[in-house]
């Protein structure tokens, strides 16, 4: 059963025809975007700086391989609120041909060996220049057969301050998410990039004191964002925090840059691509953490921890950090879920750390799949994971 509003039933059907589309709801907006596309307004871009002088809805993985490709759809059909969704002839879209996707190896770590990872990880960093890297984990949970269209905006209801977005495009599968985390936004003649990164539980008092940990993690994309800065002759810029983001059931320590658009206006491509992947993902230095990645964690990241949004749309950027994300198989929900790891790190407490933040996801699913649509206070931990199964 669900509750049937003309955004469900607008996405589950383009789910059934196959349509390649993205809808997005920014942070604090009330209505979806959404955009549509044929087939052959599907560009997979070779290079990261290739987005220079392009302009549509970007998908972009953690690395572009033969698995994931880096996307953009072109702008296609643009449909910004419910009378546009109402007023759009959806049955006469052609249904398109579902190629099934090459099945694919979800690598599902075990509890105990993603704790000796992290002591690992922890004891590398203590002894050589490696001084934080992300390491994440999968978290998979039962698909039943509740709408998708209603996970979406079960999820929306849920986390209105994030990103949250569904796509479904041909290279990259089915794909949903609500993100906190700014990349690149441009408002007006500004552009705006954040440094994300700490957490701590959700409190109801708001009374957030942050630790030493925290404050270092944070510090160290707020420090790599000044260098990309500095590569790239921005100057002045003005700075917001850091100050405490709250998202889902988690928050985080988040300072804001603010610059000139001017500044890059010839290579914005470029500079995404150099910002990309940020310390909040990936690590520093970050060649080494990118490597280090490539060893330690036994899965394929896909689009987790890539970046996603419009691109130059109606002249305007909104790319977010693919995070508190999943992938959407035949049966599964696949949850992607990452810590920074410092030297300060204790195993046990980053476990923790990727469950909760993996919550927000969890509980829409738990909600979709119980009927229970005021689920936002509720726990997860009752919910049937796949894992558990096996
Ligand atoms: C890598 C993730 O979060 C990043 C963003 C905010 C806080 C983070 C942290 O405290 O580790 C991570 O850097 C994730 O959610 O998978």
């Amino acid at each position: 059963m669900t509750r049937g509003d003309s955004y469900t039933v607008f996405f589950d059907q383009l789910l059934q025809k196959n349509r390649p589309f993205a809808a997005w709801s920014l942070p604090g907006e009330t209505a979806p975007e959404i955009l549509l596309g044929e087939p052959s307004d599907i560009l997979f871009l070779e290079d990261f700086d290739r987005l220079n002088g392009q302009e549509g809805f970007v998908f972009a993985p953690f690395r572009i391989d033969e698995n994931s490709p880096l996307i953009l759809m072109k702008p296609g059909v643009y449909l910004k609120d419910e009378k546009a969704i109402k007023a759009f002839d959806i049955e006469a879209l052609p249904s398109l041909e579902c190629k099934t996707p090459a099945s694919r190896d979800f690598y599902i770590i075990a509890q105990e060996n993603y704790l000796k990872d992290i002591d690992e990880t922890v004891r590398v960093i203590q002894s050589t220049k490696l001084s934080k890297v992300i390491v994440s984990r999968i978290i998979p949970a039962k698909r039943g057969n509740e709408s998708i269209g209603e996970l979406y905006m079960q999820l929306r209801r849920q986390t209105p301050n994030a990103m949250v977005y569904l796509v479904n495009l041909p290279g990259a599968g089915l794909w949903m998410g609500a993100t906190p985390e700014v990349l690149l936004q441009s408002k007006g003649k500004t552009l705006e990039t954040v440094s994300l990164a700490g957490t701590q539980s959700r409190r109801d008092d708001s009374d957030y004191r942050w630790h030493t940990k925290e404050i270092e993690e944070q510090a160290f994309v707020s420090r790599y964002m000044l260098d990309v800065f500095y590569k790239f002759n921005i100057h002045p810029y003005t700075t917001q925090g850091p100050e405490t983001l709250e998202s889902g059931r988690v928050a985080h320590l988040k300072t804001s840059f603010n610059f000139s658009a001017k500044k890059v206006e010839d290579k914005l491509g470029d500079f995404v691509a150099q910002l990309h992947p940020t310390p909040a993902v990936c690590g520093l230095p970050k060649s080494k953490a990118h490597r280090f990645i490539s060893t330690i964690e036994k899965h394929d990241r896909r689009y987790y921890s890539g970046y996603l949004g419009p691109w130059r749309m109606n002249d305007c950027i909104r790319l977010f950090v693919n995070l508190r994300c999943m992938e959407i198989t035949a049966d599964n929900y696949m949850l992607y879920s990452g810590g920074g790891i410092t030297a300060r790190s204790v195993p046990a407490e980053e476990w923790d750390e990727t469950t909760k933040k993996a919550t927000t996801l969890l509980s829409a699913i738990e909600a979709v799949q119980t009927n229970d649509f005021n689920k936002e206070t509720h726990s997860a931990t009752g919910l049937f994971t796949a894992g558990q199964r096996n």
